[in-house]
């Protein structure tokens, strides 16, 4: 071949390859048009052709209206597949939970797959299962939920208002689809269950109490609304993991935090004026400052603080009662209270004043009260020795004259200070698993009650502070037995069965939030919260509460939200504090009587019934 032919040849496979790279980049300019869409928000997130998840920017959550219905964190698209091949790979491994159950977190994804593709059915299901599902869809599997969110996240739920989105709050909130938004469950992740700062993630707790809000208080599925507030997260493993979902930096604090809770909630008010909001797994730290900041303006209350103090309150009746003496009885019982968080705190001001109104009601009373109750918190016995003492725990520390006397000094141990009370009650809410340890339950052996009170409230399983087993082995068959989540009764091998209760603030938290919102009252005021705890309380049977059964079978949730939601409407007429609901008005609420108003609140609840539906173009 000549040269001039390679030449030609040459020069023409040069414009062949230039005419393949020219008509290439038109491909790919071709391939950046943009796709036109006749949706916005969440109809784009369901919709498999135009969703992208996580990997949506910022411009592009603006443009389409999706802020705050995704996760802070933008994802690319190489990241978001990793998260996926993760959680793929994860699979291989048998996803334990404790002893119960290794396959709940299977079970967890199949009824997930079924909520986000009919509520109805979903529902359904829920209620119609409720002692089998509640432990997967609520504690304990909620909790490992939570922890492994990053990689189960799959299709979005609910909203996230973040650190950066200050100042968009008041519009953000108007991305959520339902005009009308009754309950919404909120948390910051800073304490999920027992399992500490989980960030993001922890918006699993806040789908999993408005499940049972659905299931157990009958509230319309489509008037739901699980909300995360990422405010950062201090948990440093999830600080350095490149698919955490939420905002990589550490926890906004002081005025800044606060801030960003009050843009929020005169976000949600605004848009929902009578919407009640919970808030849900604070760290303590935060819990009392916002509920005393929010409690007398909007109907708000805190679950973990108030909810558990209300449950508590009605078991700790309960093993008054099951020592086969009278409930007036309770302010004679010594307790011990192991964790001096929003939970414990919360459970000692109640019964506290349970106690106080027994005695009279007056200064004296609630003085006199207050020496029923020894705290122990991570540093011991709390006494008024204690340097830098929370000003929560300050009226529960013990005087030193009192317990030197006592044979105890500031800080003792867990274990002595049970052996030299001899408590009738023993009661942990310190997130700590197998705090109850031999030591301790030997020591309650001690105890000078009859029927000596076990109350393991931590969650999830694995953070309660005994097993049934261990207690009932070491303290016979004559106690009272109570967890937070749920355990199996333990046979006891001489033909008694040990009863384990499950003491979780389930049983109340979805009748207050219903009981609020059907008599449409302006806040939740102590007095309703008492009347849900009575009612729980008076819930069970006297022949119940001698075998030793003091919390009601969650089998029939239904039917005691009912009558807390009844009991709350009750009281928030009496104090004068209702606003009457839809065409159901202030006046006309007054008048119903006892069977009226169950009547009332029945109607009110929703039930997963199949609608007809009808077309009608726009
Ligand atoms: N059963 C229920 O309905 C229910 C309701 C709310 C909270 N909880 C559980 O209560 C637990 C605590 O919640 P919180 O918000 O109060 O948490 P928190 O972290 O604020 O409080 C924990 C408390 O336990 C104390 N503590 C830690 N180690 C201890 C030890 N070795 N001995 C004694 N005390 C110790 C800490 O000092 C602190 O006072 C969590 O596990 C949560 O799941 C259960
Ligand atoms: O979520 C629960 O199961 C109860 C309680 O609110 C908790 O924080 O542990
Ligand atoms: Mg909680």
């Amino acid at each position: 071949m000549s040269n001039f032919s390679r030449q030609i040849r040459f020069s023409s496979s040069v414009i062949r390859g230039l005419q393949y790279r020219i008509s290439r980049s038109f491909t790919t300019i071709e391939g950046h048009r943009p796709t036109i869409v006749h949706k916005q928000g969440l109809d784009i997130l369901h919709d498999p052709w135009f969703n992208k998840g996580t990997a949506f920017s910022m411009t592009e959550r603006d443009r389409l209206e999706l802020r705050g219905l995704l996760p802070p964190n933008v994802m690319s698209n190489e990241q978001q597949i990793e998260r996926f091949m993760a959680d793929l790979k994860r699979l291989e491994v048998n996803a334990r939970d404790g002893p119960s159950d290794t396959n709940s977190l299977a079970k967890w994804r199949i009824l997930n797959r079924l909520h986000d593709r009919n509520e109805t059915m979903y529902y359904k299901v829920l209620i119609a299962k409720i002692e089998e599902y509640a432990p997967i869809v609520y504690t304990p599997t909620v909790g490992l939920v939570c922890q492994k969110y990053s990689g189960l996240f799959r299709r979005p739920r609910g909203m996230y208002f973040s650190a950066a989105d200050r100042g968009e709050m008041m519009s953000m909130v108007y991305n959520w689809p339902a005009d009308q938004v009754d309950m919404i469950v909120v948390t910051d992740g800073s304490r999920i269950l027992g399992l500490g700062d989980l960030g993001v993630q922890g918006i699993g707790i806040s789908i999993g109490k408005l499940d049972l809000y659905v299931a157990a208080a009958g509230i319309n599925p489509q008037r739901v609304l699980p909300i995360m507030i990422d405010v950062g997260t201090n948990n440093e493993a999830l600080l350095k993991d490149p698919l955490y979902l939420g905002l990589q930096q550490h926890r906004l604090d002081g005025e800044e935090y606060i801030a960003v809770i009050d843009e929020f909630m005169e976000a949600v008010f605004t848009r929902w004026p009578h919407v009640i909001v919970q808030f849900e797994d604070f760290q303590s730290k935060w819990a009392f400052k916002l509920l005393q900041r929010y409690r007398n303006s909007y109907r708000m209350f805190n679950d973990d603080v108030q909810g558990t103090a209300g449950v508590a309150i009605a078991g700790l009746l309960g093993a008054v009662r099951a020592q086969g003496k009278p409930m007036i009885d309770f302010p004679k019982q010594k307790i011990v209270v192991a964790g001096a968080g929003s939970a414990g705190i919360g459970v000692l001001n109640a019964a506290r004043k349970t106690m106080a109104r027994m005695l009279g009601n007056n200064e004296l009373a609630y003085e006199s009260a207050g020496s029923q109750f020894w705290v122990v918190d991570a540093k011991g016995l709390v006494t008024e020795e204690r340097a830098d003492i929370d000003n929560d725990a300050k009226p529960f520390a013990r005087k030193t004259k009192e317990i030197g006397r006592q044979g105890l000094r500031e800080g003792a141990s867990l274990a002595e200070v049970v052996r030299e009370v001899k408590p009738d009650v023993l009661l942990g809410l310190s997130a700590v698993g197998g705090l109850f340890s031999k030591e301790v339950l030997e020591a309650l052996r001690g105890s000078t009650s009859t029927r000596p009170a076990i109350f393991a409230m931590s969650n999830p399983t694995t953070n309660a502070e005994c097993t049934p087993e261990e207690a009932f082995s070491i303290l016979g068959d004559n106690i009272i037995f109570a967890s937070g989540s749920p355990f199996t009764d333990v046979d006891l091998g001489n033909g008694h069965i040990g009863h384990c209760n499950q003491g979780n603030n389930m049983y109340l938290f979805p009748g207050i939030g219903l009981g609020t919102l059907l008599s449409g009252s302006r806040i939740v005021s102590d007095g309703m919260l008492q009347a849900a705890a009575e009612c729980l309380a008076a819930y069970m049977t006297e022949e119940e509460v001698l075998k030793g059964i003091i919390y009601p079978s969650i089998s029939s949730i239904r039917d005691i939200t009912k009558q807390v939601a009844a009991a709350v409407i009750r009281e928030a007429i009496e104090e004068d504090l209702i606003e009457g609901y839809r065409e159901m008005d202030a006046r006309e609420l007054c008048k119903l009587n006892k069977d009226e108003m169950l009547c009332y609140v029945e109607d009110n609840m929703w039930n997963p019934d199949y609608p007809t539906l009808i077309y009608k173009k726009d």
